[in-house]
């Protein structure tokens, strides 16, 4: 690391978008830049993003960053790399061409094939190795519809080929070099995602590769999310900027939020909302439809796991009022529109588009609008859709409670929604706990910094993370415990409507 360098920066290459961020000592952004790109229909329940286009942006958002900071490349003492997880990309090693688009992780495609892994023994059949029911969510069924539905691609796979990757491989390969020596590499937290990754060993699981019929010579090798591992090539505004990290969004905004003690928890609201509570070094099996993840590896410590609830559906559903229902123009409008309704008027939207996740598990759901009367309207609908990301959350946090048994006394929360008042008002409400969010609200970005600036000694220990997190807003409870009750009661109600659809 340049002793002189002063900043970190960070890739986070989401659902809707990618960002790229520079951050100071003291966690605070110094300048930000962002492109969102195409989200692909090809079929009912198929989602796709173009991997080229998402390097293109990469490689675009990088160097508007750089400049719009007024920073010289040895000025950043490191760089990090945060994404969407499971999202599934397969690429040829001698061109760096995809064989075909990245399969994103709410594309349900692979139902079928799922059903047939689970066979007699059922969904739970992988549950001790990798901490995941069989689910169309993760990585190991995608690489496998590829592998069987791409022409030729089995052959070129079983040659040596192809490699595999989720988007933090795809990133970091191509930023290292690509075909000219490019890194095949991940981390702990992104392999926990495949389904193929046995939580304890922290090594790729021989048996369910060979039970998905995919070569482990595509697999990128698994390393530690705060570690030095190479050095930036091929992203002309870094030159050799070290990459110091790699961590799976969810897990990296822990690391923005500062939930580095066992028992500390926080809430992302983003395409999806997710979940996640510090386990500590125990990887915790849940009995009410959590995931068991690996939260993060630094250096050679021992790694910490995370209970984890992952909601498919939240801000996406905003974003389908505003491009496929064409009611508001601009996410934010949301909140002015359902701000019109005094309440929901009895509608309720589950927004089962991928099936319903955690703590439900149900691949047949199908979205569904409740409770309609000539009365409704669209701020109705608005309301709707922003008190179902709020509804699904309490059902996560019930079933995080019970599994570990400790009541919540307040939610952290972060992400793109959480500008919305009315949602985190109503939130605070139907939980009936104080709602607090951190003054740097891009925390995945900050996450994923601070991973890379602990590998190369930047910031010196997690202490100092902790000591940047700072208090931006609270939402307190201000609803009557029976109107709590008889709102969750009527969600409960909606939920098993959209059952049985798909
Ligand atoms: N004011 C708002 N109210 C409600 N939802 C919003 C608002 N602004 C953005 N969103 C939603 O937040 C999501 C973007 O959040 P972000 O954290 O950037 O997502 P991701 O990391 O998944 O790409 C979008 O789905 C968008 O619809
Ligand atoms: O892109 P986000 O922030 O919605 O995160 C997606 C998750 O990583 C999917 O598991």
């Amino acid at each position: 690391m340049n002793p002189e360098a002063e900043y970190v920066a960070a890739i986070d290459q989401g659902t809707t978008s990618t960002r790229a961020m520079i951050f100071d000592r003291n966690g605070s952004v110094v300048y930000s830049e962002q492109l969102e790109h195409e989200q692909i229909f090809p079929r009912a329940g198929w989602v796709e993003h173009d991997p080229m286009e998402i390097w293109r942006n990469t490689r675009r958002i990088a160097a508007a960053a750089l400049a719009g900071a007024q920073l010289q490349p040895g000025e950043i003492a490191a760089c990090g790399i945060t994404n969407q997880r499971e999202t599934t990309v397969v690429w040829d090693r001698h061109t760096g061409q995809p064989v075909y688009n990245a399969i994103v992780w709410q594309d349900t495609r692979t139902d079928d094939l799922c059903r047939e892994l689970a066979g007699d023994v059922g969904v739970d059949r992988y549950r001790e190795r990798t901490g995941l029911p069989l689910s169309t969510y993760f990585a190991g069924p995608k690489i496998r519809w590829i592998l069987d539905n791409v022409a030729g691609v089995r052959e070129r796979a079983e040659a040596g080929d192809l490699l595999f990757g989720t988007m933090d491989s795809w990133l970091a390969w191509n930023m290292t070099g690509g075909v000219d020596g490019g890194l095949h590499i991940t981390d702990v937290t992104n392999a926990s995602r495949t389904m193929l990754m046995d939580l304890h060993t922290l090594q790729w699981d021989e048996e369910i590769c060979a039970d998905f019929q995919i070569p482990t010579s595509m697999l990128p090798t698994i390393h530690s999310s705060s570690a030095v591992l190479g050095s930036l090539r091929t992203v002309g505004s870094l030159p050799n900027v070290p990459l110091g990290g790699i961590l799976g969004d969810q897990q990296a905004a822990m690391f923005g939020q500062a939930c580095l003690e066992p028992g500390e928890a926080k809430n992302t609201y983003g395409t999806g909302n997710f979940l996640l509570l510090n386990t500590g070094t125990e990887a915790v099996l849940s009995k009410h439809g959590l995931l068991t993840t690996v939260c993060y590896r630094l250096g050679d410590e021992p790694a910490r796991y995370a209970l984890e609830g992952s909601i498919a559906v939240t801000g996406s559903l905003v974003q389908w009022l505003r491009d496929n229902l064409g009611i508001i123009s601009s996410a934010a409008q949301v909140e002015e529109l359902a701000r019109r309704a005094e309440d929901n008027g009895g509608v309720y939207f589950v927004p089962a588009f991928s099936g319903l996740f955690a703590p439900r598990w149900r691949p047949d759901a199908r979205g569904v609008i409740v409770g309609l009367t000539r009365f409704a309207d669209r701020t109705h609908i608005a309301r709707a859709v922003l008190e179902a990301s709020a509804y699904q959350t309490r059902e996560v946090i019930e079933a995080m409670e019970a599994d570990s048994g400790v009541p919540l006394n307040t939610l952290k929360v972060d992400g793109g929604m959480v500008v919305n008042d009315l949602l985190m008002q109503f939130q605070s409400d139907i939980l009936g706990v104080p709602v607090v969010r951190p003054v740097v609200n891009e925390t995945t970005a900050l996450g994923a910094a601070y991973a890379a600036g602990l590998a190369v000694g930047f910031w010196k220990s997690v202490d100092e993370i902790r000591d940047n997190w700072a208090h931006g807003g609270q939402w307190e409870p201000t609803m009557a415990d029976d109107e709590r009750s008889r709102l969750f009661a009527g969600w409960n109600r909606a939920v098993t409507h959209s059952f049985d659809l798909a």
